[in-house]
C-alpha cells in the first residue's frame, strides 16, 4: 500500500517526510484553502520539495467536463505531466476522465461515496479511485468495507484502477486497508502521527533506558559505556 500525505502545509509535509517513508502528497480545494496561500504557489513548493517523480494529486474545481479538462492542462503545465489530476466522480467528471485518459494523463477519481461510482471511474480509465472512508462511516455506512469492495470490484473486472483510500480519522481504518492490500492510502498528518503514538511502547523504551543507566550511569549511552 502506498503511503501518501493528505495536506498542503509545506512545514507539515517536510516533518512527515523526515520520519516516514512517503510516496507523495494529495491535496483538494479545502486543504489548499486551509493552507491560505495562493494555490499554485503552494503546489509548486510541494512539487519542488517532493521531487519530479513523487506522486502529487491536485483536484480540479470546474463543474463541467470541458472546464475540468482545461484545469487539468494548467495543472500539468505548472506541476509536471506526472501530476495526478483529481476529478470528482460526477457525470461530467466521468466524461472528463475519459477525455484526459485519451491524452495519456494521470487521473485520480475523487469524491467517491459509492462502489458504483468507483466502478464507473475504473471503466473511464482512472488510475486511482478515492473512496472517502470516514465520510462514508459518518453517513451510517461502512467506509472500510466500501474501500475493500472497490478493491475487489477492480480486481474481479480486470480493471487496472487502484484504490486510493482517503478521509481517515483513526489508525484502525488505515490498518484494515493496509492488511487488505489496497493500492494506496492518503492520510492527514495528525492521523499519521497517531499511527506510531503508543504510550506502552514509550514506557517500555523508557524502562530499557532506566535499567541501562542503572548499570552505566545517568545519561550514558552504549558508546559511552564500553
Ligand atoms: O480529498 C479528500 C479528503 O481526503 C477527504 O478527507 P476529509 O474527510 O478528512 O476532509
Amino acid at each position: 500500500m502506498k503511503f501518501i500525505i493528505d495536506d498542503a502545509s509545506i512545514e507539515k509535509i517536510k516533518e512527515i517526510y523526515d520520519t516516514f517513508a512517503v510516496d507523495g502528497v494529495t491535496t483538494n480545494p479545502s486543504i489548499l484553502a486551509k493552507n491560505g496561500k495562493q494555490p499554485f504557489e503552494t503546489l509548486r513548493e510541494i512539487r519542488e520539495f517532493i521531487g519530479p517523480e513523487a506522486e502529487l494529486h491536485v483536484q480540479v474545481v470546474a463543474a463541467d467536463a470541458e472546464g475540468m479538462v482545461e484545469e487539468a492542462h494548467r495543472i500539468q503545465k505548472e506541476l509536471g505531466m506526472n501530476t495526478y489530476v483529481k476529478i470528482p466522480t460526477t457525470k461530467e467528471g466521468l466524461k472528463a476522465m475519459k477525455d484526459l485518459k485519451k491524452e495519456g494523463a494521470n487521473v485520480t477519481a475523487t469524491a467517491i461515496y459509492t462502489q458504483m461510482q468507483a466502478f464507473l471511474a475504473g471503466k473511464a480509465g482512472a488510475d486511482y479511485a478515492a473512496p472517502y472512508v470516514n465520510r462514508i462511516d459518518n453517513l451510517g455506512a461502512n467506509g472500510v468495507r466500501a474501500a475493500k469492495d472497490i478493491h475487489d470490484i477492480f480486481k474481479k473486472n480486470g480493471l487496472k484502477t487502484e484504490v486510493l483510500a482517503a478521509s481517515f480519522k483513526n489508525s484502525q481504518q488505515v490498518l484494515e486497508l493496509c492488511q487488505y492490500g489496497v493500492g494506496a492510502s492518503t492520510i492527514s498528518p495528525d492521523v499519521i502521527e497517531g499511527l506510531i503514538k503508543n504510550d506502552t511502547v514509550t514506557m517500555a523504551v523508557n524502562a530499557f533506558t532506566k535499567d541501562f543507566e542503572g548499570l552505566c550511569g545517568a545519561g550514558m549511552t552504549m558508546k559511552d559505556c564500553m
